[in-house]
């Protein structure tokens, strides 16, 4: 599946780096084009992989490249009067050859959560292609004001994009890790998730191997009706004489592989798919409130057992009691793993988002008293200006 990718504010721009860095070493070739916006100039120049033409700076006449400092209502406002700048980013972009269009953002901040929704109200005006979001939840110790421009950014992007694929920091910060080398794990977990994805849609369009590889449609139509996702991996290392080879022990001594590795692969297809749902998701939530699923298993073709694979797409149809949930192969012929990755489509309960919401809310609440008492005490009585947005939260 071909995507061309928007990375907004600092997050934005660091994971679509590592997206484009895991795609080159595993030799992939999903993503059409990449570019990288940023209020703060400092930021873009941090950059390593999206192309220098490609990082543009807005919002410049009002905050000089200096940034927004997590003001996402600025931000917003300054790529809304700069809308025509940003979509200059796809002027040499190969449009046509993208099956989808991804703006990764964090929404906690400021330039990511303001504009990566003016981003995708603006696309979406001109292109057919759907449109999914990226969006970094931050986590419950980053602040309240982070929740609120969360939770905010979160309902805006959900309202202009066709899904939002969704990751929270705080369900994968380790302690003790410092900040950067943090963020620096958690985008290797989120870009190997999203690069499987895409890469396992690109090998049906290639032609080169088996009738069950995903293709892109059926993660489009996973996709499709919109909301909020989160996708769950886990991998098992194959023991060194199958890893990739195709070649058994037993085999070569004259026993019955066959049997024992459908047996053996059967298991660990299993116990990985089990594994990814229920404790590697991008987004913890209630597995039962997901409207649909795509199970995506990757390994040596030997390792992709059939029934394996039907018995762990039924495995998620059981769990998330939906009876639209997809199943297929990703071939590696070199690889030594076999991976399950779990799509689950428009997921309605989290108890991450419902906490972000309601730290926003009162939050919101908070500000809304300081307002009205400021209000009170000047003597001229002037009313107190409220923000009616949050009462719309989902
Ligand atoms: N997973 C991940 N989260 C990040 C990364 N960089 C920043 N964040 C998170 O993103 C949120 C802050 O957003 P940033 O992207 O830094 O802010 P910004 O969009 O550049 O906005 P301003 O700096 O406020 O203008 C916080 O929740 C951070 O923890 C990253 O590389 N990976």
């Amino acid at each position: 599946m071909k995507v061309l990718c928007f990375g907004m504010g600092q997050a934005g721009g660091n994971v679509l780096d590592a997206l484009l860095r895991y795609e080159q070493r595993t030799n992939a070739d999903y993503v059409v084009d990449a570019v990288a916006y940023n209020t703060a100039s400092a930021d873009l120049r941090g950059l390593d992989l999206v192309p220098e033409e490609n990082r543009i700076l807005f919002g410049a006449d009002e905050v000089s490249g200096h940034g927004v400092g997590a003001d996402n209502e600025l931000a917003a406002e300054l790529a809304e009067r700069d809308s025509r700048q940003l979509l200059r980013g796809t002027d040499g972009a190969p449009t046509s050859t993208a099956d989808a269009f991804l703006i990764f953002a964090g929404l906690g901040g400021g330039t990511g959560s303001g504009a990566a929704p003016v981003l995708a109200k603006h696309l979406n005006r001109i292109y057919e292609q759907p449109i999914y979001g990226v969006g970094i939840l931050p986590a419950a110790d980053e602040g309240a004001l982070y929740s609120r421009n969360a939770a905010r950014s979160l309902k805006a992007l959900v309202d202009v994009t066709d899904h939002v694929f969704a990751f929270d920091n705080g369900a994968w910060a380790e302690s003790g890790e410092d900040v950067a080398q943090a963020h620096d794990t958690m985008n290797e977990v989120l870009v190997r998730r999203l690069g499987i994805l895409f890469a396992s849609g690109e090998v049906a369009e290639s032609g080169t191997v088996a009738e069950s590889v995903v293709d892109s449609s059926e993660v489009i139509n996973t996709l499709r009706g919109g909301g909020i996702s989160t996708i769950g991996y886990a991998a098992s290392e194959l023991p060194e004489s199958d890893g990739g080879g195709g070649f058994s022990i037993k085999g070569l001594l004259g026993g019955d592989s066959s049997s024992t590795d459908e047996l053996d692969s059967i298991n660990r297809i299993t116990t990985q798919t089990r594994k990814a749902v229920l404790g590697q998701l991008t987004l913890p939530c209630d597995v039962d409130s997901a409207s649909r699923g795509l199970v995506v298993v990757s390994g040596p073709p030997e390792w992709l057992n059939r029934k394996a694979v039907e018995r762990s797409r039924t495995w998620v149809e059981e769990q998330t009691g939906s009876m639209e949930v997809r199943g297929g192969d990703y071939p590696l012929s070199e690889s030594n793993h076999v991976g399950v990755l779990v799509l689950l489509g428009d997921v309605s309960r989290s108890d991450r988002v419902a906490e972000i919401r309601s730290t926003a809310v009162e939050a919101e609440q908070n500000r809304r008293e300081r307002i009205a008492s400021d209000a009170a005490d000047r003597e001229d009585g002037t009313e107190a200006v409220v923000d009616d947005r949050l009462d719309s939260l989902f």
